[in-house]
């Protein structure tokens, strides 16, 4: 008999039943008594000693009080410990057969503490043992009483101590054991288990044994060497080998695991990710920019802009100007980029600003301060005339300085060009004078002895300066003179080629005071990089040489500020890298919302046409007729037949049968092709147009070569529009340009048939029709040219040409609303049959025509 331990009343759910048990049988427990971790019986010291219950308090089972456990051990181990004693139990259940006391011995049991809560494994062992000898019910209050001494369990060999020698026999037995166990593996407990049970146990106590394993294993708590072993041994004893006869899987690759997730970053920088975006109806009078009057626009100047036709300021001028004005907020003084329609003022947009800053110049001083670079000598002249109308209103405004232009696009003679940008001066300095005699000797020293370790006196890094410095040393001057130079302009508008030809070889030619750059049809420029200007350019900007030289006078900022433009702005960063942007942000003008759509969210299409521009496409069916389609356009009345546009004193109208009627559709029909409505080209001009009042035409071709001659077909097919035909191609001499699109403008000529030389930036305000007689060589270019009208808020038609092979392409990616944001879709003319029928009636014609075109250019040849 002994005593069992009672857990807290606290914790018991019957404490009314605990007390009880205690108060029969009181546990006496040594108070400086080392706390034991195992919850065992001890037996008496003497065996002839009579045990009972008042007695052996002194010998009994010892337990931890529950603030002992809670210091040593963690909670979490005890709780897991709990949990196999209840799977211990089960099995004795089913099995209620001596060994259960045994099973109390393994090592690992010997090590937790235990608390009240739990009671041990002791607790829970002994019901089961009392079920089987019929002794107690299995209920708590029944196993706290004595265990009556039954000599039937020791005759099984029951490890029950219910006397003084059997007790002490299992002590020390259970002493043996415990320190097999400890010099013992994890493993052991079950062989010992097999020594003294009966086989059918084993499964039951191994599985007990691999649980407990397993369960230590996966504790973060425990780190014992013997526990890392066990559950070495628990998985290899889970997985059993399989036999593979040879037919081993064969390695499969690993499942393909497919990212879905969105980035939730950027891959573009952010200012170019989220631009500044203004919207097409923005409008503000020039007077609203500015952080102070002085600092903007003064109502004088305005005043004055609007006496040249700028009444307020458009759309992007609204967001560009104030950005450009001084501002002694960091943020923003960077570089600007601009994306805007075409004709939709950026020229204005830069050039305001920049010559408002050189204006409040010194008025003495003259040095190039500005450079705007453009892709043709047509724009370069067009930027110029924007410019001398703001240089001649700040000029007006009492002490201000009025800004020298100046003109670098090879239209004339080099030397022309260098003695218009830059004066040569002699000026007397005996030092300066001293030291080229020096470089001049040395240079001379060279000739003779080739010896050439010491310095020469010329700066090597930049190799230009320096052949330009030795061709000027050789100059005569007086004594003790030195040669200078001066900048004759505060701005100079040119093309890139040009420009890099006066770095290269224009003495005294320096860009060490330019503190604004400015990049017109930026994309062209950038993707082409005529004669590697960029990398020619860009580092001379941004070297210092002079202190304050580029100091901007109103601003606390110093260094070249640069403004990028371009209807169709480039996105690519490899490309804008070689501009080496400081502080960039873009500026996006808003395409035309499309019909019936809300203009809510910004829109991410690249590229956007001007909103009064409608677009036409119009499908040649024998491209080899398409001249003929081309003169029956004009003569139809969408064009000439426009109203007020025909002169009843024709002559050439015997050539265009009216075979056609507006009514008629035509049977060709495209799947490609989106339904945006369709209309027959009207009858044939059957009148002679006149200038005045005849809608103004500019015919895209695609080469130089396809220009002249369609030029020259249009007039031997269609003789009384000769007149009012012209003819632009990079070939075409300068002045024969400039004088051709003055006639435009004025209305002296109203077709102009042109390669792609116009087809960017050119402002022709008069112009009302463009017509692709070839499809343009990509989006960008459909873009630039269709833009040639439609310009400042003007109403404006564009025609396209198109041949079975090319309508892919147009409808899908011209036309498509993705690529080109459009207030309206693009509108398709069909050809009805009998007009084609119609046309071989005039491929006699046009074959005579041909012919004397033929002869023509042998003539020509012959001549050249
Ligand atoms: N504030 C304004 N008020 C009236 N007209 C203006 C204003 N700003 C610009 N314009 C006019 O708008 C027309 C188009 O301007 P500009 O040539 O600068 O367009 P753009 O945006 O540079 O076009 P592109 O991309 O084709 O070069 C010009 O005729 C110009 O005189």
């Amino acid at each position: 008999m002994y005593t069992r331990y009672i857990p807290p009343t606290g914790r018991d759910s019957n404490p009314s039943n605990s007390e009880s048990a205690i108060s029969s049988q009181p546990p006496q427990i040594a108070p400086n008594s080392q706390p034991t971790t195992y919850a065992r019986y001890v037996p008496p010291a003497k065996s002839d000693q009579s045990i009972t219950p008042h007695v052996l308090p002194t010998q009994h089972v010892r337990f931890d009080d529950d603030e002992e456990v809670n210091r040593e051990e963690p909670p979490a181990k005890k709780i897991k410990l709990a949990q196999d004693e209840a799977v211990i139990e089960v099995s004795n259940q089913e099995k209620p057969k001596r060994p259960k006391k045994k099973k109390r011995e393994p090592a690992h049991l010997d090590r937790p503490a235990y608390d009240s809560a739990d009671d041990g494994p002791v607790e829970q062992m002994e019901p089961q043992i009392e079920n089987q000898e019929g002794t107690a019910n299995g209920s708590e209050d029944i196993e706290m009483q004595e265990v009556p001494s039954d000599p039937s369990l020791q005759s099984r060999g029951s490890p029950l101590p219910t006397e003084h020698a059997p007790l002490e026999e299992t002590a020390q037995r259970k002493d043996r054991k415990k320190k097999k166990k400890k010099s013992k593996n994890d493993k052991e407990p079950s062989v010992e288990i097999e020594d003294s049970i009966p086989i059918h146990h084993k499964a039951i106590l191994e599985k007990k044994a691999k649980s407990l394993q397993r369960i230590e294993a996966e504790s973060p708590d425990v780190a014992m060497d013997d526990v890392a072993a066990t559950v070495d041994e628990a998985t290899r004893q889970k997985t059993p080998e399989i036999e593979l006869h040879g037919l081993e899987p064969i390695p499969q690759p690993k499942p393909l695991v497919l990212d879905t997730t969105t980035p939730s970053y950027e891959t573009l920088p952010p200012w170019l990710a989220s631009p500044i975006r203004i919207s097409q109806d923005a409008s503000a009078s020039f007077t609203d920019f500015g952080i102070t009057p002085d600092l903007g626009i003064t109502p004088g100047i305005a005043d004055r802009l609007a006496s040249k036709g700028y009444n307020r300021a458009f759309a992007i001028q609204t967001g560009v100007i104030p950005l450009l004005l001084p501002n002694h907020c960091k943020l923003m003084q960077g570089d600007v980029l601009v994306s805007a329609a075409t004709g939709s003022g950026k020229t204005l947009a830069y050039s305001l600003p920049i010559i408002r800053d050189i204006s409040q110049s010194s008025r003495y001083t003259t040095r190039l301060r500005a450079l705007i670079v453009v892709p043709t000598r047509e724009l370069v002249k067009q930027v110029q005339q924007v410019c001398e109308d703001c240089a001649g209103v700040f000029a007006l405004d009492g002490a201000k300085r009025r800004p020298r232009l100046g003109m670098a696009m090879g239209s004339q003679s080099f030397e022309h060009e260098q003695i218009s940008l830059i004066e040569r001066v002699e000026i007397y300095d005996p030092r300066a004078y001293q030291q080229r005699m020096k470089r001049l000797a040395h240079v001379k020293g060279l000739d003779h002895d080739s010896d050439g370790d010491e310095d020469s006196g010329y700066n090597t890094e930049d190799e230009e300066r320096d052949a330009i410095r030795k061709r000027e040393d050789r100059l005569q001057t007086l004594p003790d003179h030195a040669i200078a130079y001066k900048s004759k302009v505060d701005i100079l508008i040119c093309t890139p080629g040009r420009l890099v030809e006066h770095i290269k070889f224009t003495p005294g030619f320096s860009l060490d005071f330019v503190r604004w750059l400015v990049v017109d049809e930026a994309d062209k420029l950038l993707g082409q990089n005529f004669q590697q200007w960029l990398s020619v350019v860009i580092p001379r900007l941004q070297s210092h040489v002079r202190t304050g030289a580029r100091n901007h006078k109103q601003s606390n900022l110093s260094g070249v500020r640069k403004v990028i433009l371009s209807a169709t702005m480039t996105r690519d960063l490899d490309q804008l890298e070689g501009l080496k942007l400081r502080r960039p942000r873009l500026i996006v003008l808003e395409g035309p919302k499309a019909q019936g759509e809300a203009r809510d969210g910004a829109s991410q299409v690249e590229h956007a046409l001007p909103e009064l521009l409608e677009e036409v496409a119009l499908k040649v069916g024998d491209p080899n007729l398409k001249p003929l389609f081309l003169i029956d356009l004009l003569r139809s009345n969408y064009i000439l037949r426009q109203a007020g546009a025909i002169n009843i004193n024709a002559s050439d109208d015997d050539e265009t049968s009216s075979s056609g009627s507006d009514s008629e559709m035509d049977s060709d029909s495209e799947a490609d092709a989106p339904s945006t409505g369709s209309k027959n080209l009207a009858s044939p001009l059957k009148k002679l147009p006149k200038a005045q009042g005849m809608p103004a035409v500019l015919i895209f071709a695609k080469s130089n070569e396809t220009t002249l001659r369609l030029s020259r077909l249009l007039a031997l097919l269609a003789p009384t529009l000769e007149p009012f035909i012209g003819t632009l191609t990079s070939t075409t001499p300068y002045t024969t340009r400039r004088d051709t699109l003055r006639s435009l403008n004025t209305g002296k000529l109203r077709i102009i048939v042109a390669s792609d030389l116009v087809a960017r930036g050119i402002d022709m305000p008069s112009l009302d029709h463009v017509i692709n007689y070839d499809m343009p060589s990509s989006i960008a270019s459909y873009v630039h040219r269709v833009g040639r009208t439609a310009r400042a808020g003007n109403a404006g038609k564009a025609w396209t040409f198109f041949t079975n092979p090319e309508a892919r392409w147009f409808w899908n990616e011209v036309a498509s609303e993705k690529v080109i944001r459009r207030s309206k879709p693009v509108e398709r003319v069909r050809v009805t049959e009998e007009k084609e029928d119609a046309f071989s009636d005039k491929v006699s014609a046009y074959e005579a025509a041909l012919e004397k075109l033929g002869q023509e250019a042998g003539q020509s040849r012959r001549k050249g």
